[in-house]
């Protein structure tokens, strides 16, 4: 064999060697990729997001107070929301600038956050569709809207939802807070933050009424426990970066504009369908009550709390002194058995409920709940002012509306 012909034989083998090899390493990754287990239990499935081009003048238009003397530049996470939406227009209502966050999750009827959007909209409150866990995003809107203050409302409601997708609410309470804690600490100026806790931190507590100096360390359900973690991670964020953060413990909020999820709500729907509905009782016929809190007094004990924040201390991502730590009960202090909310519903729907009495099921609610408010009262002057009948008679006038009739309740709140 002449040298060229050797020299050809052993280029003609290496490169048939190097095609085999390249064969064989891209059929391993393809059997990698085939055998790595797909997360199919996406907490959230995602969407497609298609932001308007003018998204950015409209966040920077949207954040501007009205007056240009003193009003805050607000991030309402969780804008889309039933206590978001309320919030949210509000706080435009007086004049404060507001930009508006929310994912549109489908956790129950999309169409509803959009119709709440819609109102937020002809408010000139403009909603940004985001997942408050895109570090990117949130950048972008602290650069646009130099908040001064975060209102965080975002997150995986529901107490009983918790055992069917527990990965929503590790994903939303614990992973979407620490990821605005993080952009809250390096934004520059450093907001202060209010935001969602909620009264089931309380859990297995029999102490009443539920003072914020009671134990929060038995909750009942994952939702509570995320709650409880969002606490202590907010004292993290507040010792280690200077945050100013104030946790709000809500009662089970209701009103106009509600979470399809929440008895009051389903209850109602069911009545009027004449389809039965089923009324927990406690351990030997034990009552089962809530303090449940009108969505008026709720909006009046969030922008108390906005109003007397003291500012984040630290910049750049560093602390620069001792910040604000709060937290606060915002119920009603009057606890409603459930089966009186049933007996309220019936009058105001003039229909005969199906009640179902059954023993709770061991799904993470409590048996009662009882907000001591002497701190909200004595901070920020907060003063619930709407009983059961009051509250839930507007919510009825807003539902029949809304579901019912193609009337001006539709577009406004
Ligand atoms: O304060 C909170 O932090 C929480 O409030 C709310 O939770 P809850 O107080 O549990 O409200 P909700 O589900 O309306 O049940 C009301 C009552 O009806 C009873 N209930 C419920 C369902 C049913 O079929 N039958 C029944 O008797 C049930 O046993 C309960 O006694 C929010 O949903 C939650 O996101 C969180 O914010």
């Amino acid at each position: 064999m002449d040298k060229s012909m050797s020299n050809r034989f052993r280029y003609h083998f290496s490169a048939t060697k190097l095609v085999f090899w390249t064969c064989i390493f891209l059929g391993l990754v393809f059997l990698f990729f085939l055998h790595t287990p797909q997360h199919h239990s996406d907490p959230v499935p995602r969407r497609r997001i298609l932001r308007s081009p003018d998204w950015e003048s409209r966040v920077a238009k949207s954040s501007q107070p009205r007056s240009r003397a003193g009003g805050m530049r607000v991030l309402v996470t969780g804008a889309a929301g039933f206590v978001g939406t309320h919030v949210s227009a509000a706080l435009r209502r007086r004049g404060d600038g507001v930009v508006g966050l929310d994912n549109f999750n489908s956790y129950y009827d999309p169409s509803l956050k959009q119709a709440r959007r819609a109102v937020l909209e002809r408010a000139e409150v403009f909603v940004v569709e985001g997942d408050v866990n895109d570090a990117g995003l949130l950048r972008k809107l602290f650069e646009l809207g130099k908040f001064t203050h975060v209102m965080h409302l975002a997150a995986q409601a529901g107490v009983r939802y918790a055992m069917k997708n527990p990965a929503s609410y590790v994903h939303s309470n614990i992973a979407g807070l620490v990821a605005l804690f993080e952009a809250c600490k390096s934004a520059d100026p450093q907001p202060a933050i209010v935001w969602a806790s909620s009264s089931s931190v309380y859990g297995l507590n029999t102490k009443v009424p539920f003072s914020e100096k009671d134990r929060t360390d038995q909750p009942s359900s994952l939702y509570a426990a995320t709650k409880k973690a969002g606490e202590e991670i907010a004292h993290t964020y507040n010792h280690i970066y200077g945050l100013s953060i104030t946790g709000l413990r809500f009662f089970t909020v209701y009103g106009p504009w509600g979470r399809p999820d929440m008895a009051y709500f389903f209850f109602t729907k069911d009545m009027l369908k004449g389809k039965p509905i089923h009324v927990f009782e406690g351990p030997n016929h034990f009552t089962v009550a809530r303090d449940f809190t009108y969505i008026d007094d709720i909006v009046k004990g969030c922008l108390g709390a906005l109003d007397t924040v003291e500012k984040s201390t630290g910049s750049g991502g560093v602390k620069k002194g001792k910040a604000q730590l709060r937290v606060y009960n915002l119920g009603n202090t009057s606890p409603v058995p459930v089966g009186k909310l049933v007996n309220i519903l019936e009058k105001l729907l003039k229909v005969k409920a199906k009640k179902v009495v059954m023993p709770m099921p061991a799904n993470g609610d409590v048996l009662f709940t009882h907000a001591n408010i002497s701190q909200a009262q004595r901070d920020f002057g907060y003063r619930p002012t709407t009983d059961l009948q009051s509250g839930l008679k507007k919510f009825v006038k807003w539902y029949l509306d809304y579901y019912h009739s193609d009337g001006a309740l539709k577009s406004s709140l």
